[in-house]
């Protein structure tokens, strides 16, 4: 038998002549409202490097643009065992790294799920499930103990406003988190007294963004690294600036600094178009937004990340269904209709669905949502979800394209972590073709490309853990002016 070899791609051939026309029409109204043109792509850009700019300055703007107190780039000699944890917004890893002082490191990793009522949970109940998560992992690493305290990099992956490296005073919660007693407070001392309670010998070194940490560690392996970026429950991007050129920092930066001393800047872009002059935003996209524990806040990740994909398929679903009653007749549609029920897995299940009859589609809303679907409103519902995801693509890199052109970078490799850039299907392809749409390259090989990046919240923290140790050991300062 002639092996014909693997398959190429899924290409959706079917035909849409058994779905019918007033849901039709309802589709193109929507393929319309989620399709983002090069030109709507360029649009966004250009005012994003506007708003990356105003971050920058003393006035301020919708960007944080966080200066992060990283003043040095790895030289991949760093050396030494260093912990790390990584609170993102579904995850706690807690990561032990030996830097090999090589451009190498090696690392030993523990990953706990954030109970779900954590996100609403009191702020010790937070800080002590970490020094609990600590604990585990120190008594099993170390069985006999540690002859010092451990040094920490604690990458805390929210809005943190740092005037040092080892403070982080939380501007407010994002994805979905709603803790009292945070907001407004540095984190580091409420992490280092649940620490202190289940008497685990650690010292918090450094408080960094997971973007910042992504950098870092794909600058430690790989020197052609320019920016750090997740696109995971959240999304962010971080980069190397230069002190001299952060105008808000004017009169803040010790003598001991050199003005062209670079300083990495956690940029916290979600928060981009806060005031929605660009962003096309669809009814559904300001239903999550009113909805959410911050309405008003994080505008550009709530239309892209992780923790929200499956929300807009479900929100356009229901309109769908309650509104239109186009779909679903006769179906019980009461988990449909919880929030959130839905994460970004079903729409990358519904992509990844290989069948010409979508039947792993039927199988996902029988078993996950108790809803039997006809084959036309399966059709339908694959078109929605590659739409979605494409949007998500698209508007992802309007944050990298914005921070090359802001920094002049004519090549790059942009590192990029976080389960929607690595688990998301054709995530990478869009995102790829969003920055052809943008920069229109002649050359064959695109020279700003994202790639996948190092274990930024593991050895990045520990990197830049290592990075302010030698600088405190040097007698530098590693945070505003004293005075
Ligand atoms: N197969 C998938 N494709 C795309 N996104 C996914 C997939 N599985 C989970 N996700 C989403 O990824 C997010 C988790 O991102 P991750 O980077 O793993 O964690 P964290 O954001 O805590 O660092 C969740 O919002 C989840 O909905
Ligand atoms: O790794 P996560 O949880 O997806 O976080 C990505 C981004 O999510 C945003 O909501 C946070 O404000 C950022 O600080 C963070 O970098």
């Amino acid at each position: 038998m002639v092996h014909l070899g693997p398959k190429p791609p899924q290409h959706r051939k079917g035909t849409f002549t058994d779905v019918p026309q007033e849901l039709l029409t309802e589709l193109k109204n929507l393929e319309e409202l989620l399709t983002i043109t090069p030109e709507t792509l360029i649009k966004i850009t250009d005012h994003f490097i506007t708003e990356l700019d105003k971050g920058l300055s003393k006035k301020g703007g919708n960007i944080p643009m966080i200066p992060g107190w990283v003043l040095d780039f790895p030289t991949g000699k760093e050396t030494g065992d260093y912990l790390a944890i990584d609170l993102g917004g579904t995850n706690l890893r807690v990561v032990l790294v030996k830097l090999g002082g090589n451009r190498d490191f090696d690392t030993t990793q523990s990953k706990f799920a954030l109970p779900k009522h954590m996100r609403t949970a009191t702020s010790d109940e937070l800080f002590d499930f970490i020094a609990e998560c600590l604990k585990k992992f120190v008594d099993e690493e170390f069985p006999e103990g540690v002859s010092a305290p451990l040094p920490l990099g604690f990458t805390f992956s929210y809005p943190a406003s740092q005037n040092s490296i080892n403070e982080g005073v939380l501007q407010r919660w994002t994805k979905g988190f709603d803790i009292d007693g945070v907001e407004g407070k540095d984190v580091v001392p409420l992490l280092q007294a649940s620490i202190e309670k289940v008497q685990v010998p650690i010292e918090v070194v450094a408080l960094i963004n997971d973007t910042t940490g992504t950098l870092v560690a794909s600058m430690y392996t790989d020197s052609e690294a320019k920016m750090g970026l997740i696109f995971g429950t959240g999304c962010n991007g971080a980069y190397y600036d230069v002190v001299k050129d952060i105008p808000k920092l004017e009169g803040l930066i010790p003598d001991d600094i050199d003005p062209e001393s670079p300083m990495a800047i956690n940029c916290e872009y979600g928060a981009f178009d806060n005031e929605h002059l660009v962003l096309p935003r669809t009814k559904y996209d300001i239903q999550i937004d009113k909805e959410s524990p911050r309405p008003g806040q994080q505008s550009f990740e709530k239309m892209i990340s992780g923790y929200y994909l499956g929300e807009v398929l479900r929100l356009i679903l229901l309109d769908l269904t309650l509104e239109k009653k186009l779909i679903f007749k006769n179906q019980d549609l009461s988990k449909l209709q919880t929030s959130f029920i839905l994460d970004t897995s079903f729409p990358a299940k519904i992509e990844e669905d290989p069948f010409e009859n979508l039947s792993d589609v039927a199988d996902l809303f029988q078993n996950q949502l108790g809803i039997q679907t006809t084959s036309a409103e399966r059709k339908i519902i694959r078109v929605l979800a590659e739409k979605i995801g494409e949007r998500s693509s698209r508007l992802s890199i309007c944050g990298i394209a914005a921070i090359c052109k802001k920094r002049g970078y004519k090549s790059a490799h942009c590192a990029a972590d976080g389960s929607v850039y690595n688990k998301y299907p054709g995530f990478k392809e869009r995102a790829a073709q969003g920055l052809r749409d943008i920069f229109k390259w002649e050359s064959k090989e695109d020279p700003i490309i994202i790639v996948p990046a190092e274990d930024g919240s593991g050895a990045g923290a520990a990197i830049i853990a290592a990075l302010t140790q030698k600088r405190l050991k040097e007698g530098k300062s590693v945070g505003i002016k004293k005075n």
